[in-house]
């Protein structure tokens, strides 16, 4: 429709209202329209077809992009769509003008017989529809006193009352309509998720049609703006309410999603180093799939590779709950995206896990083991790996680790070379142009918004000519490679292979379209600062046998330039500081170890006989709350778990030689807090994020301090506080002392002494005594169980044909006695096999063993007494919390360092932060204060402190 031309303006007085409406009128004068003066009428002429806004959201829903409900599509500065149908769309201004705007709106094809008709109303209770399509803006009647006019108003509003109470009730009708809508894609979503418990990730990509409760506020994510990521992985992110990037991500982002380089990341626990490697994966790969969809809308050609479903990532742990936590981030953040992810672990069922492999997920996480397994037995999608784009390892150093090394090695050997692309910014540029569509709230008036397909051409042209020679000249390998720990080493020799002046041999310079030998740092570098640390180093050509992390470095392929990502805040970083001459990638990434800043540290010097009471006595303090025990042996873990247990502490235990089913049911309960503590090896010592870990325990010093460092790790996470208290008896001391050095602490520093209440660890060792006793005799008594079971079954076996009574001889046979009546070996079939049974004979057995019945029969009933009686004891015991009778503080008589203190002027300086992080762990406010007279016994009197012997 075509706009009146205006008469003649005359200046008019308007009302607020009036005022406000005139405001919108011109707005949308901006957009297509004229402002003009009839009479007594103040109208705005509406042009539809010069409104570019109103063209793209007719394109949209021409196309069938917008459908009811999707007003994220449709919304902009002056109107948001409110009603979506094959005959109208209904707009409805935020400044209350343009309340209305009815389009009818064809389908492509019927374009040119079919007529748009646009009719714009004043927002106001009184409002006007001209039919010609204009909007109409008046001044309040009773301010404006015309007669004439006063007749026309009242016909004209009660016709347009009658039209609002039509479009109020389409409005309701409307809104009920998306709320039931939404509800039902909530409800699907949930659905989704529950049931598909094999492979994780996004469900389906269609970000036109998602639920868009989560979109608006683009202040939420604002900081991640930068990293140009995609919509629906912003969506993800700030519904995760990760408002802005860790020190690690911010470093990381850049050189790996624009630079496209490889990474080696150091940073310390938990700071978010999955989604420093996680998210450029992910964007990479939405990248890709617009990409795809670009090929299908404007190529002739298809996308290459089109229509296969290729493993695009692979990133590998050394543990499989980390696997599958790993996993599970990434679908957190791919869930909007469609992206498939898939964990692959040992303890499985392989079956299952080859049935996930036939889905082809883009992203699979995997244990080395499982991994090399599959691999081995020829999985066709673990087999083609010519798309493979990513190679991250997780906990990196860990891998060289004995178990991991050879697998590892396997795994990257079968890799083959990425193929060579030219690195042009084609995809990003393809994802800018599709960025309207895709982030639609987003989109402005701005009437470039829609481009005919030969500007586009032309324009893509362009851009491609014009394109800045950095990113349109480099041949490169197509595949990242990520290498991430809190404790990463990269050794000199390795360090030597980052020499910048070293060119990467498959890479070659394009100039202008001639290609050169690639010599010298100049070209291959980018001034830029974010890349100052990117270097090439040379693919191996040999891959490395013996475990080292130098040759773990030598293994990883790297293909592009590397980038050295440390935030780990070393010890050596200082060292660079005060020497600025020396090469920043030889000072970083060399520190080795370095505990979480929000982690306070500290140890407690106790006797072997004492750790466990001093375990009760810290779990106790922070009782209800979970904590985690690292012990360094399974044999450790099983008896002080069970101690715990009879104490009544909810405890479960987590380690290696557990069947993964039990694993993954030790760590639920404790993640949902149906177990305050866990007790583990150091199988959860890395990575394992659970929330709300404010205490851990070192039951016994790590072997090594990268153990100590990802230990401590499992607190003080994400910016939260937590307590480390190492438990150091006179053996470990020259342990806990190397381990400081390997710590890169100064000579003579000591952890701080974790303040004790002695009286109250004098109450725990005697529940831990009267425990152990009882727990003894369970001990005893269940081991005799199960050895009835078993030779029962064997006696059944045998066809004894034993009486009920004689299966009581065989539970009082000591293992002595077994072993005189029968051996057992292993034939070569693996089934055991009796010897000399025959020679023994059934009648003599059975003799044997009814003979000694009542004899052990009464011990068995002795042993049971006793037991029942430690058990009311210790019961007795427990119904009063532990520290309840604290009366007065004492010091320890074995321990001298703990007495008195006042030669221990170290505890003096114990920070007040460290105080208030023994108050996040629930210490009894007097246990918890230090200072002078905490040197022994706090002011008050209960507590005395524990402190570390000088060495
Ligand atoms: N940008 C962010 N903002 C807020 N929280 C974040 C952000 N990124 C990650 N997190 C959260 O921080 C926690 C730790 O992240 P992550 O497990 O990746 O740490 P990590 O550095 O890998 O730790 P570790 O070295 O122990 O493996 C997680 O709970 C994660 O959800």
């Amino acid at each position: 429709m075509k706009s009146n031309t205006s008469s003649k303006k005359k200046p008019f007085k308007l009302g607020s209202k009036a005022r406000k409406a005139l405001k919108a009128a011109q707005k949308s004068r901006a957009s297509g329209g004229e402002f003009i003066e009839e009479k007594q009428t103040k109208s705005f002429r509406y042009d539809e077809d010069k409104d570019e806004e109103l063209k793209r959201l007719r394109a949209l829903y021409a196309s069938g992009a917008v459908e009811e409900g999707d007003d994220e599509v449709t919304e902009n500065n002056n109107w948001h769509a409110i009603d979506v149908n094959s005959q109208f769309l209904v707009g409805s201004s935020e400044e209350g003008f343009v309340s209305l705007e009815v389009l009818s709106l064809e389908k492509e094809g019927e374009k040119d017989d079919a007529k748009t008709k646009t009719t714009v109303k004043k927002s106001a209770s009184k409002n006007d529809i001209d039919d010609d399509g204009s909007i109409t803006v008046r001044k309040e009647k009773e301010k404006e006193n015309d007669e004439n006019g006063e007749k026309k108003e009242a016909t004209k509003s009660k016709a347009s009352n009658a039209k609002e109470a039509r479009i109020l009730k389409r409005k309701k009708r409307w809104k009920e309509k998306v709320e039931e809508a939404k509800k039902r894609k909530r409800n699907e979503k949930d659905e989704a998720k529950r049931g598909d418990g094999e492979t994780a990730g996004g469900g389906g990509g269609d970000y036109e049609n998602e639920d868009d409760d989560l979109l608006g506020d683009e202040e939420d994510v604002a900081a991640w703006a930068q990293y140009d990521l995609h919509p629906l992985l912003l969506k993800a992110i700030r519904k995760l309410r990760f408002t802005s990037p860790t020190p690690i991500q911010e470093k990381v982002l850049h050189p790996a999603i624009k630079g496209r380089m490889d990474i080696v990341g150091a940073a310390e626990t938990g700071s978010g180093k999955t989604l420093a490697f996680g998210l450029p994966i992910l964007q990479r790969l939405m990248q890709d799939k617009e990409e795809e969809k670009w090929y299908e809308e404007y190529a002739d050609e298809e996308k290459p590779g089109k229509g296969k479903k290729h493993l695009r990532a692979l990133i590998v742990t050394p543990t499989r709950e980390l696997a599958l936590q790993v996993a599970k981030m990434l679908a957190d953040v791919a869930i909007y995206t469609g992206i498939q992810i898939a964990a692959i672990v040992g303890g499985m069922s392989k079956q299952k896990q080859e049935r996930v492999l036939k889905k082809q997920p883009e992203i699979i996480v995997a244990t080395p083991g499982r991994l090399w397994e599959l691999i081995r037995d020829g999985d066709k999608h673990l087999t083609s790996l010519e798309r493979l784009t990513f190679l991250t390892l997780d906990e990196a150093d860990r891998m060289v680790e004995r178990g991991h090394f050879k697998e590892l090695e396997s795994v990257i050997k079968s890799i083959p070379e990425p193929p060579e692309t030219r690195r042009i910014a084609r995809s990003a540029k393809l994802t800018k142009r599709k960025q309207p569509m895709m982030a639609a709230t987003k989109v402005s008036n701005d009437s470039k918004t829609k481009k005919g397909e030969e500007e586009e051409e032309n324009e893509e042209k362009n851009d491609e000519e014009s394109e800045p020679a950095a990113d349109n000249r480099i041949m490169a390998r197509d595949r990242q490679t990520f290498v991430f720990s809190a404790t990463l080493t990269v050794p000199d020799e390795v360090k030597y292979k980052l020499d910048r002046k070293k060119p990467q041999a498959s890479s070659k310079k394009v100039n202008n379209g001639k290609k050169k030998d690639g010599g010298g740092s100049s070209g291959v570098e980018n001034n830029n600062g974010d890349y100052e640390n990117a270097y090439r180093l040379e693919p191996p050509k040999e891959l490395a046998s013996t475990n080292t992390m130098g040759n773990l470095m030598k293994m990883v392929p790297f293909y592009g330039r590397v980038k050295l990502c440390d935030v780990s805040d070393s010890v050596t970083k200082k060292k660079k500081d005060n020497n600025p001459d020396e090469s920043s990638s030889k000072a970083m990434i060399t520190s080795t170890t370095k505990v979480a800043s929000k982690v306070h540290e500290s140890a407690l010097e106790c006797t072997d006989d004492e750790r466990d009471a001093l375990t009760l006595y810290l779990l106790s303090a922070h009782a209800g709350k979970p904590s985690i025990v690292f012990v360094n042996a399974i044999s450790s873990l099983r008896r002080l778990t069970a101690l715990l247990k009879l104490m009544k502490v909810n405890a479960v235990g987590l380690h290696a030689g557990m069947q993964q089913r039990a694993r993954l049911k030790a760590l639920d309960r404790f993640k949902g807090n149906k177990a305050s503590a866990l007790i583990a090896t150091d199988v959860a010592a890395r990575g394992l994020d659970i929330k709300g870990v404010e205490l851990v325990v070192h039951y016994q010093v790590p072997r090594q301090a990268d153990a100590y460092v990802h230990r401590c790790g499992r607190t003080g996470r994400a910016n939260l506080s937590g307590v480390s208290v190492a438990l150091v008896t006179p053996k470990e001391r020259s342990r806990y002392l190397a381990m400081l050095a390997a710590m890169g602490r100064e000579r003579g520093f000591r952890l701080p002494p974790f303040p004790v209440a002695e009286e109250t660890v004098r109450e725990a060792t005697k529940r831990v005594q009267l425990a152990k006793r009882l727990d003894a005799i369970v001990h005893k008594n269940e081991k005799k169980r199960a050895d009835k079971a078993w030779k029962k079954r064997t006696a059944e076996a045998m066809d004894l044909g034993l009486d009920a009574d004689d299966d009581s001889d065989f539970d009082k046979n000591s293992d002595s006695d077994d072993q005189d009546v029968m051996h057992f070996s292993d034939n070569e079939d693996g089934v055991q096999v009796i010897e000399d049974f025959e020679s023994y004979g059934k009648h003599k057995m059975k003799k044997e063993l009814t003979q000694k019945k009542l004899e052990r029969e009464a011990e068995l009933r002795n042993v049971t007494k006793r037991e029942i009686s430690l058990r009311n004891e210790l019961d007795r015991l427990l119904k009063t919390p532990l520290g309840a009778k604290r009366q007065s503080a004492l010091t320890s008589q074995k321990f001298p360092t703990r007495e008195g203190g006042k030669q221990f002027e170290k505890t003096k300086k114990m920070s007040s932060s460290f105080a208030s992080a023994l108050d996040v762990i629930g210490l009894p406010k007097e246990s918890s204060a230090v200072g002078p007279a905490s040197a022994g016994a706090v002011a008050g009197g209960a507590t005395g402190a524990r402190r570390m012997r000088r060495m």
